[in-house]
């Protein structure tokens, strides 16, 4: 079942990975020899007790942190880190993380601002996006005076708004109440772009991906069908992970 193929780059890849090393000063190996392909239009999902390195590889792949070894390609073009990769988006774990502005507006115009559109481009795309997420109406709203769960979705508009084709979700349903929760989860199944989502809402990634790695202390443990590496009772338990209640009528492994 634990599928872990080895690196094939090329060109039409929408990230490839080939034996990435990470390490913070005082944490040896974060991020262990980690090889990855994926293609456009995948949906990733990416599960791991806490520590396991999941952010840390979001940071790697959008050129945040530079890996001590190894290499990460999106679109076939090496990522140099430091340097803005418009094609890649990342939601953080946090939106407090992501949100300065005195204005959602502001906020989510941010990012298009940045990549040099004019004012009546930056507000079409500001617009269509607040539209798109059912915001329009905290457009002039501070940021910090939203709920959590209202964050979130200005946090996501800000990434879409710059129309990446690969978007990168960390946690995106933390902290969501459960109509949040089912918003955010179909807004997420129309989505067209490639997609990885860490979470540790076993259920959120069943329901979203269809590609499923399992990490931990940096090493990708298995790679393959969300239901089959979940259904494995062993896998999942040596990992600090639970089989879904959703999958318990699978035949035990
Ligand atoms: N800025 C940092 N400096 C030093 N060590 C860090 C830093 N950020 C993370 N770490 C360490 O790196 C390891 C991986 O952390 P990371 O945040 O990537 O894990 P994670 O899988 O996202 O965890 P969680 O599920 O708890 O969000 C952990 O041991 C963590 O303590």
């Amino acid at each position: 079942m634990a599928n872990l193929s080895p690196a094939q780059p090329c060109e039409d890849e929408a990230l490839s990975l080939d034996q990435v090393v990470f390490a913070y000063p005082d944490v040896p190996c974060v991020l262990n020899e980690i090889t990855l392909n994926i293609q456009p239009g995948e949906r990733l999902g990416v599960i791991g007790p806490n520590g396991a390195g999941k952010t840390t590889l979001f940071l790697t792949i959008c050129g945040v942190l530079r890996p001590s070894s190894g290499a990460v390609r999106l679109f076939g073009k090496r990522v140099i880190p430091g340097e803005f990769r418009p094609e890649v988006g990342l939601v953080f774990q946090n939106p407090n993380d992501q949100l300065f502005c005195p204005s959602v507006w502001d906020d989510v115009a941010f990012g298009v601002e940045n990549l040099g559109y004019g004012e009546a481009e930056v507000a079409e795309r500001v617009t269509q996006t607040l539209e798109q997420l059912g915001i329009l109406e905290y457009r002039d709203r501070p940021p910090h005076h939203l709920s959590g769960g209202q964050k979130r979705m200005v946090a996501i508009a800000g990434v879409l708004a710059m129309q990446p084709q690969l978007i990168l979700y960390d946690e995106p349903s933390a902290n969501l109440d459960l109509r949040s929760r089912r918003r955010l989860i179909e807004f997420l199944h129309q989505a067209s772009q490639t997609l990885i989502i860490a979470s540790h809402d076993l259920e959120l990634i069943l329901e979203l991906c269809d590609r499923l790695i399992l990490l931990d202390e940096g090493t990708v443990i298995a790679d393959g069908s969300p239901v089959e590496i979940m259904s494995d009772r062993p896998l999942m338990e040596a990992h600090g992970l639970e089989k879904p209640s959703g999958l318990l009528s699978h035949p035990p492994r």
